[in-house]
């Protein structure tokens, strides 16, 4: 099923043409790694698709075009780039924010929310401090509270702005691990990423945002080519193999011009 569908997207900032005709559809089963350089218009792309950004052209989410929030926010969750916790509540009650849009006025969580929260915790290795203040928390640690939030949520499209930021090794790879199965269980996840290792190694699809147009869209090992990745971030690269996976290291062209494709 198509949980999203992009078309001719198109949005100005300012004087500033950002989107310039975009047009894409997520699938159940995809984790669809959105790259390209700074300014690309990759944060705008998800905050327009939301309804958060003034555009043109058309959306479509869950099939549908416009939903109240509340009914939207049942289809797709967001994790936007934005990671500081303000509100010295408790790292559990955050997270329980993740389960709004499925309790009517002001409902406690029943069963079936505290089950949500309690496993959108748990993938995210915070039940240790799930009674801490949440504004207590490293900058990693209140990434991973507002991750266990999305998850929550429980939407089967996730949009997550950058979600590997600021977090160690072991827990970006962790984190690409639950995207990747939250695809493969049927959901859709979109994830504006600057590593291209993890995009690489992780996403089923990479699409190349590139001054608000889409210039590649593809499995990774189409889309990350020495040439591609020359023509977009203007470096050199290498891309290996690792047990069946792609490895990929950029370089400063000037120093490897041999690996600029
Ligand atoms: N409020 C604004 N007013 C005017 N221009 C803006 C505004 N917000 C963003 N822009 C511009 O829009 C362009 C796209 O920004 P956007 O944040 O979508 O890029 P991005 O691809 O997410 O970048 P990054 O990888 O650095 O996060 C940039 O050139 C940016 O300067």
């Amino acid at each position: 099923m198509t949980l999203l569908a992009v078309s001719d997207l198109r949005a100005s900032l300012g004087r500033r043409q950002v989107l310039r005709g975009v047009s894409f559809t997520v699938e159940e089963g995809e984790f669809v790694g959105l790259i390209g350089p700074n300014g690309a218009g990759k944060t705008t792309l998800l905050r327009a698709i939301l309804g958060l950004s003034p555009s043109q052209g058309s959306v479509q989410i869950g099939g549908h075009e416009r939903l109240k929030p509340r009914e939207q926010a049942k289809i797709v969750s967001y994790l936007p780039q934005e990671r500081e916790i303000a509100w010295p509540v408790t790292v559990e009650r955050v997270v329980a924010l993740g389960r709004a849009p499925h309790l009517p006025g002001f409902a406690v969580p029943g069963g079936e929310d505290q089950a949500a929260i309690q496993a959108a915790m748990a993938r995210m290795e915070i039940e240790s401090f799930a009674q801490r203040p949440a504004t207590e928390l490293s900058g990693g640690e209140q990434a991973r509270v507002l991750i266990a939030r999305a998850l929550a949520q429980e939407a089967p499209l996730l949009l997550a702005d950058e979600p590997a930021a600021g977090l160690d090794p072991a827990h970006q790879i962790a984190l690409m691990k639950i995207f990747a199965n939250l695809a493969r269980d049927g959901s859709g996840v979109v994830a504006c990423l600057h590593d291209l290792g993890l995009a690489a190694r992780f996403c089923t699809r990479l699409i190349i945002l590139e001054a608000g147009t889409i210039v590649a869209d593809g499995p990774p090992r189409a889309v990350l080519t020495p040439e591609r990745l020359r023509d977009t971030y203007g470096v050199a690269s290498f891309l290996g193999e690792h047990e069946g996976g792609l490895i990929v290291q950029p370089f400063d062209l000037a120093d490897h011009p041999g690996h600029g494709g």
